[in-house]
């Protein structure tokens, strides 16, 4: 098990600046997950920590020790990628005991044979043991390739997007598997996604990356109702977050559409007349005959246990709120909505940081 921090860390190819100034702390035994969009540097930052790229500037340090100098081995990570990497004429449980074959690990075959046959029971894959990787779904092969990372007690798991081959029943309860997994080990876990769902439900904490920038880190929790500004607020949340322009006039925010709705208490920051972004979850955003905003339903998604409905205000701008599943709505009905003015969260209207975060 490892703690892990990466200081200032900047990664250029070429021209290009995949990572800009990075800095991150994994405390021993955490679930990290890096969320980005494709091309935000997550792989990179996961390479560096394997010892597969160096990074520009900046130090890596591993229980304190800057490891600058240490090759792959030395680190003692494992990697599980998305593709699964396995040897498809070998068994599983070849495939299994390969990491612990190379002369210099030194493991004894009565040690192999037990370490193989823990990790196959924790996988539950034990059945599969004598199947040869070829004759797996790909769910099975994920699970071995999780299996051989496993089997060599690494300080660190890296794991670069590994459900994200699967399909969604199956990403669904491997999610649940590697996080329980992850509990058991006490392992420290560095997990890179582009999956909002993923990083919410797995991440003991979550590091939001924008084309490699950090641009907030934080519980699950904090991200999803302290967003830092506009970015991190779309990134989380399914729906997303609504986000209203306007400004702010004796406690109440008046939407740039003509609609005012109350501020609660707590927005003391927030001066009359300045541009503001307003940010308010679909569950904070409620259906009532007598509230204050006038909008047109545009649109009834049914989701079993609640419904998604989008709003259709006088300017044409669309706002979504989630609804029980028992509200009955027509397509263009009129309907009047309000929101809970104690979650509304404030954006600085030109640089979409949050009112909370700006001095
Ligand atoms: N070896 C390389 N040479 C040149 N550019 C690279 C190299 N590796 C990565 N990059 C660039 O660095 C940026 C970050 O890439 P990276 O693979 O880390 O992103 P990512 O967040 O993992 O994306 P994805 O989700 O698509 O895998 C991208 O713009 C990519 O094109």
């Amino acid at each position: 098990m490892a703690h892990i921090e990466l200081k200032g860390i900047t990664k250029t190819f070429g021209n290009h600046v995949a990572l800009k100034d990075l800095n991150i702390e994994i405390a021993d035994g955490e679930f990290f997950v890096l969320l980005g969009q494709t091309g935000a540097g997550k792989t990179t930052t996961l390479r560096l920590i394997a010892a597969l790229e160096k990074p520009t500037a900046g130090q890596i340090l591993i229980d304190g020790q800057d490891v600058a100098d240490w090759g792959a081995a030395e680190r003692d990570v494992a990697l599980v990628l998305q593709q699964y990497s396995l040897y498809p004429r070998y068994t599983v449980r070849e495939n299994l005991e390969f990491p612990l074959k190379p002369r210099i690990r030194r493991v004894e075959p009565a040690e192999i044979k037990e370490r193989v046959d823990r990790v196959a029971k924790t996988l539950r894959i034990e059945h599969l043991l004598d199947r040869k990787t070829d004759r797996l779904s790909g769910g099975e092969m994920q699970r071995v390739s999780i299996g051989r990372a496993i089997v060599r007690k690494p300080r660190v798991f890296l794991m670069d997007e590994p459900l994200s081959a699967l399909d969604a029943k199956l990403r669904e309860a491997l999610r649940t598997e590697l996080k329980n997994l992850q509990m058991n080990l006490g392992a420290t876990f560095l997990f890179v996604t582009h999956d909002q769902i993923e990083a919410m439900s797995m991440g003991d904490k979550i590091g939001v990356l924008n084309n490699g920038h950090l641009v907030q880190t934080g519980t699950p929790h904090e991200i999803y109702n302290k967003p830092v500004n506009t970015f991190v607020a779309r990134a989380v949340g399914s729906p997303p977050m609504n986000l209203i322009d306007g400004r702010l006039e004796g406690g109440e925010a008046v939407a740039t559409e003509g609609y005012r709705l109350p501020l609660g208490n707590g927005h003391g920051i927030a001066t009359d007349g300045r541009p503001l972004t307003f940010g308010i979850r679909p569950e904070d955003l409620f259906l009532d005959s007598g509230a204050p905003g006038e909008a047109r339903v545009h649109d009834v998604e049914n989701h079993g246990v609640e419904k998604i409905v989008t709003l259709r205000t006088g300017n044409g701008e669309l706002l979504q709120a989630t609804v029980p599943a028992r509200t009955e709505l027509e397509i263009d009905e009129s309907v009047r909505f309000s929101w809970n003015p104690e979650k509304v969260v404030l954006f600085d209207g030109n640089s979409g940081v949050s009112l909370q975060y700006a001095s």
